[in-house]
């Protein structure tokens, strides 16, 4: 799976997690809509959530901007958009923090959830509290992983959020 970043370059840049995946090459950066090339767009405001349905892609499509930038008219490049369901962060800006993923995290549950789990493992060592996105959502991810479809995956993320709320 190809990794492309829609790169706003407002936030830090020495916390920026899609500018260390392009130092190692491991995602493209583009700095306009027009030169980032279609795909699966990671949103968190679209209307369908990711799962194995949309595996038949080959490209990822993040946008790093700030949160305070990413409201929904940002995510305007062509794509498939899909929103995540269910994680959460484990970053140290935002750790614990449901649903608002940083770049790399963004990248590494689609991965999981599209069945390249692997790839996600690859992408997080190169930051040292990475494994712990994966061992904090290991139960959601393998469960997201093995649904048919959005309706199965947002059915299952109830659970989660309904726990969250008791
Ligand atoms: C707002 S940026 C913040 C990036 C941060 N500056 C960094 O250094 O990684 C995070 C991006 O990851 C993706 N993302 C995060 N949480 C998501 C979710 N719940 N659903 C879909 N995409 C998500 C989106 O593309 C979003 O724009």
């Amino acid at each position: 799976m190809e990794l492309h970043v829609r790169y706003e370059g407002d936030d830090d840049p020495e916390k920026c997690t899609a500018r260390k995946l392009a130092r190692f090459e491991k995602a493209a950066l583009h700095r306009t809509n027009r030169a980032t090339p279609y795909g699966v767009v990671l949103n968190p405001h679209a209307d369908t959530a990711l799962s194995p349905a949309d595996a038949d892609h080959d490209r990822l499509v993040a946008l790093d901007c700030s949160w305070e930038t990413a409201e929904k008219a940002m995510f305007e490049m062509p794509g498939d958009h899909r929103a995540l369901p269910f994680l959460v962060a484990a970053n140290p800006v935002n750790y614990g923090q449901p649903f608002q993923l940083n770049t790399v995290e963004a990248f590494a549950g689609a991965l999981c959830i599209l069945g390249e789990r692997e790839h996600a493992e690859e992408i997080l060592a190169k930051f040292n509290w990475g494994h712990t996105f994966l061992e904090l959502n290991d139960e959601p991810l393998g469960r997201y992983a093995e649904c048919e479809n959005s309706t199965d995956v947002v059915e299952i993320q109830q659970e989660y959020l309904d726990a969250g709320a008791e």
